[in-house]
């Protein structure tokens, strides 16, 4: 489904990315983990459009999109949600997923909004104005729902599970794990904590420096030296 080959963006001198290649195949939850400034979000942002790569290809079920606008992408079922929440606070929550389907698909679809809503928490919520009335778990739990509105088949999660307390946690990740099944989406996830990552991904990848330094099953990649020398070298708060 995502196919990225040799794909660098840089910065003036800084290669946020480092020629990384990668494959992920529809409904698969994949993991992206390193350090800080390992280039995660510069990924993320290279895939859904808001970067340019400088070097490289990133094909979406066989398309270039590499240089093609947010829209274009979103509209070929690239969707994603932001490490800060980013609503349109002068909006209502519901208003927020009108604009996120008009963005993703070009249509409102009632029925699917109130089903967003309630699989999300947010059923009740819906004439609340979102910058607001809303505390941090629900405006993460409505970042995930602008991007499931735009009718996304991969969907780029970036920390989502940052900062949730404990319980808050346990029912996103049993909402994340129902996504590919429920909603047909293959998963990138963006996250720090190796429980929580190896809990929910078959697959992670591994970015330090830019580069891609390893890519396999968890019990592996962790069990790598170079993988955890490069989160050790981060100060091993992640370890
Ligand atoms: N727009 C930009 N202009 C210049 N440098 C940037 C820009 N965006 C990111 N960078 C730099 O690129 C590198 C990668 O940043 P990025 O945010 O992608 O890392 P990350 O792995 O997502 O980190 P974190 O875990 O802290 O979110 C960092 O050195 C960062 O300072």
């Amino acid at each position: 489904m995502l196919e990225l080959d040799n794909v660098t963006v840089r910065f003036g001198g800084l290669a946020a990315v480092d020629d990384v290649s990668l494959r992920a195949s529809p409904g698969e939850v994949l993991g992206l983990v390193g350090p800080n400034g390992a280039g995660k979000t510069t990924l993320f942002n290279a895939i859904s459009g808001l970067v340019r790569p400088s070097a490289g290809a990133i094909r979406f079920h066989g398309a270039d999109v590499a240089r093609q606008p947010m829209f274009r992408r979103a509209r070929l079922g690239i969707g994603r949600t932001f490490q800060i929440p980013q609503p349109l606070h002068q909006l209502t929550v519901r208003e927020n997923l009108v604009v996120a389907q008009r963005f993703g698909t070009g249509k409102v679809d009632d029925a699917r909004i109130a089903e967003l809503l309630d699989f999300t928490g947010l059923a009740g919520k819906d004439g609340r104005d979102a910058a607001t009335s809303l505390a941090l778990t629900e405006l993460k739990a409505l970042e995930v729902a602008k991007a499931l509105a735009t009718g996304p088949k991969l969907l780029l999660l970036d920390e989502v599970l940052a900062g949730l307390e404990t319980a808050a946690k346990r029912r996103f990740m049993a909402m994340l794990r129902e996504l590919p099944d429920r909603f047909g989406v293959g998963i990138v996830i963006i996250e720090h904590d190796i429980e929580t990552i190896s809990a929910l991904c078959p697959r992670v990848a591994v970015l330090d420096f830019g580069r891609l330094i390893a890519d396999g099953a968890p019990a592996d990649v962790f069990r790598d030296p170079e993988v955890m020398r490069s989160y050790v070298g981060a100060g091993g708060k992640h370890a």
